[in-house]
């Protein structure tokens, strides 16, 4: 039994869509047929059905990657091979605009997890076949939303403190958007030899004040979030090695 997921990894299919929220764990899982739950646990909720013929797992990861962490590495000691991360994320572009899709190739590590498990010049990218699957799959997407690729930035801070955010140095560098989790998945999958990517919804622009701002209750984000979740089961499933 995995000991923080609380899954038999007996019962855990081999691809997996990872998410923080566990109600939108639970609604991509029910877009399966053959729905179970196969684990619950803190954050960490699980389930398990088939997209497309294919065996597929959906579990959250919580806020942060700390937390995530514990369940990427739990899904790679339980012999997980690929995994998808269908997150939210904050703009750092103007023509990124909100409810829209962004697919990471690969994060900054602005985290405070992954160099203590590596040394900070060790890269944070995906899978490039995981990556090509997804922009195959957003090309198939019938929702019409703008999809862009490229650099994302993982931080711990979502409400800033006194120290300034560094939105404004990522922004000039041409990062994309900023969310909290890319980093540690990239980095373990690397580490653990499993292949992994992410897609993520925009909720806003970050270059504001999230404590005022942040809202990613809307009609835009719950369509964002749909599609999001409809091309990654479709990559997910589609990817080879
Ligand atoms: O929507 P999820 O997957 O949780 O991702 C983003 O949203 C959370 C912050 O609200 C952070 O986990 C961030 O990475
Ligand atoms: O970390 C995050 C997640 C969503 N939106 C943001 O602006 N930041």
């Amino acid at each position: 039994m995995l000991t923080n997921l609380k899954v038999d990894p007996a019962e855990l299919p081999k691809r997996v869509i990872v998410c923080g929220d566990p109600k939108r764990a639970a609604l991509i899982s029910s877009k399966l047929e053959n729905q179970r739950q196969i684990g619950e646990n803190r954050e960490y909720h699980s389930y398990a059905g088939t997209w497309k013929g294919v065996e597929v797992a959906v579990v959250s990861h919580g806020v942060g990657s700390p937390g995530a962490a514990v369940c990427f590495e739990e899904l790679a000691k339980g012999g997980v091979e690929y995994i998808i991360r269908v997150g939210t994320a904050g703009s750092y572009q103007r023509e990124i605009e909100p409810g829209s899709l962004v697919i990471s190739s690969a994060a900054v590590r602005q985290d405070g997890l992954t160099s203590q498990l590596v040394p900070a010049g060790f890269p944070a990218v995906a899978n490039r076949r995981v990556a090509d699957a997804l922009v195959q799959a957003a090309k198939a997407d019938a929702s019409g939303l703008s999809v862009a690729e490229g650099i994302t930035l993982t931080l711990d801070v979502f409400y800033s403190g006194v120290v300034e955010f560094p939105h404004k140095l990522y922004q000039k560098a041409g990062v994309l958007a900023v969310e909290m989790e890319n980093s540690a998945l990239f980095v373990i999958a690397a580490l653990r030899g499993m292949k992994t990517g992410s897609i993520l919804a925009i909720d806003g622009y970050a270059d504001a004040d999230l404590l005022e701002s942040y809202n990613p209750h809307t009609d835009a984000m719950a369509k964002a979030i749909e599609a999001e979740a409809l091309i990654a089961l479709d990559a997910v499933v589609a990817v080879t090695e």
